[in-house]
């Protein structure tokens, strides 16, 4: 039988995102709350460093494989930021409204075509905690930011980026046509492929 593979998140969108994503592929996760996983501090300088950071400190209270994901935004206007410091930009962890505010503010002004930006998507999974050769992929999400919040869905960043392929911004896509395009439905369909190669790593 296939062990659970643990989701090291904490972020219910995300977490949201995954379940989708990862049911359509007939993988189940499980988010790391169900095991009182005590969240990992992302000291890394690198999504791909935080995401390993995340998805061994998963592992290695559950004893189980892990899946993590380190995401954000970069913005070319401000050399990449805010990248990996996304969640915590405008200072307290998490707070999307704030840190959205904080963007629009710093791009005031700004014309359309130096407003470019793309999401980043890093995920790492790894077997146990001390796998040696933790499964890396990268995906990213072309797009620009808006003067101003617009849509309801998804989550973060997404009411204030604006996705030119569709014509509207990441929060007015319906659900599966974000997971289909995005940065993060970009880098999980290359696991699952990779998966698919090694004859199931779960
Ligand atoms: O599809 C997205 N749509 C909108 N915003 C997004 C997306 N993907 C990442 N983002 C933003 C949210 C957060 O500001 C940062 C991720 O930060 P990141 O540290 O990876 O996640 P987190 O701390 O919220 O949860 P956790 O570490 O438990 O997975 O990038
Ligand atoms: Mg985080």
């Amino acid at each position: 039988m296939n062990k659970a593979i643990v989701l090291a998140s904490n972020n219910a969108g995300k977490i949201k995102e995954f379940n989708t994503l990862l049911g359509d592929m007939g993988i189940e996760v499980k988010p790391q709350s169900e095991f009182d996983v005590v969240e990992a501090e992302e000291t890394g300088l690198t999504f791909i460093e935080n995401a390993i950071l995340k998805a061994r400190n998963a592992c290695a209270h559950t004893g189980l494989p892990a899946l993590a994901d380190d995401s954000g935004i970069e913005v070319d206007y401000l050399n990449g930021a805010p990248g990996i410091y996304s969640a915590r930009f405008a200072g307290e962890h998490g707070n999307n409204q704030a840190n959205n505010d904080l963007l629009i503010k710093k791009l005031e002004g700004v014309d359309e075509l130096e407003r470019t930006a793309r999401f980043h998507c890093v995920l790492a999974y790894m077997r146990h905690k001390d796998d040696p050769t933790p499964l890396v992929f990268h995906g990213t999400w072309e797009g620009r930011i808006l003067e101003s919040s617009t849509g309801q869905e998804g989550f973060g960043y997404d009411p204030i980026f604006y996705v030119p392929e569709c014509g509207c911004s990441a929060a007015s896509l319906p659900k599966e046509v974000k997971n289909q395009i995005s940065h993060r439905g970009k880098a999980l369909k290359q696991l699952f492929a990779a998966f698919q190669k090694e004859g199931n790593a779960q």
